[in-house]
């Protein structure tokens, strides 16, 4: 049975006065018998969050380069956000994949740097409305996957997130029998790959407008193992209940 985790994307919001609110998240979260709580703020927060980070609140990054360093101007290495604190790193949100055309093979070099820099992978997956509307869901989740996960994954390295695009920040959630369908097939797509003892323990996420209201549900679906928020954990007072609910889940 994976360990539940209730990560936080902050995305490109928060200055240096919203780690009073990673303060409280930390304070509310990290009870021994809890989920995992992570927070992603973003990089020029990185540093401080991770020095401030208290009681086991995790801090991640939001995405890293594929090269240890060089000249890659604006670029962040995934050795520069664990020498910064970070234990986790987002990679293929489906945001990066869509603004900067990132590629299953670019999430795959950039999970290897993370891997080499000792970061566990949040991997994100997630089809958009055309594909979904054509039908193609499945496959095309399926196809990321296989695409951007590489051999050698366990709970230890790597957790997948399922993000379906339409649901991202549109307040729109994936209905239960979407998700369950979802996640039961990545469940089974890691089996194939990674053997049953592997892939049960690793962590399969839902993204996409979870809510206090709605994460009770969401994490009642069997193979749902908590979630990656987007909006909501940007206050403290959104996201403590969604950590309350996963841990009661
Ligand atoms: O990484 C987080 C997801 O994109 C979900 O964002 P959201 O909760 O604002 O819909």
């Amino acid at each position: 049975m994976p360990r539940k985790l209730a990560a936080g994307n902050w995305k490109m919001n928060g200055l240096a006065a919203a780690l009073a609110e990673l303060d409280t998240i930390a304070a509310g979260s990290g009870a021994e018998d809890g989920p995992e709580v992570a927070i992603c703020p973003p990089f020029t927060l990185v540093a401080a969050a991770a020095q401030r980070a208290k009681g086991g609140l995790l801090v991640g990054g939001q995405d890293c380069h594929a090269e240890r360093a060089g000249a890659h101007t604006g670029d962040v290495s995934a050795a520069m956000l664990a020498d910064a604190g970070a234990r986790l790193v987002i990679l293929g949100h489906s945001e990066r994949r869509q603004d900067h055309g990132e590629t299953d093979a670019d999430v795959a070099a950039k999970t290897r740097a993370a891997w080499d820099a000792g970061l566990r992978v949040i991997l994100c997956v997630g089809e958009t409305l055309a594909d979904r509307e054509a039908g193609r869901a499945l496959e095309v989740v399926r196809a990321q996957l296989a695409g951007s996960v590489l051999d050698g994954a366990s709970d230890e390295t790597l957790v997948v997130a399922y993000e379906p695009v339409w649901a991202i920040g549109t307040g729109r959630v994936a209905e239960p029998p979407q998700i369950a369908e979802m996640h039961d097939a990545l469940r089974a797509a890691l089996v194939d790959r990674f053997g049953k003892a592997t892939a049960g323990a690793i962590p399969l996420l839902y993204g996409g407008s979870v809510k206090a209201a709605n994460a009770a549900e969401i994490f009642g679906i069997e193979n749902v193992d908590g979630a990656l928020v987007g909006g909501a954990s940007l206050s403290a007072g959104d996201f403590l209940p969604i950590v309350e609910a996963l841990g009661a889940a």
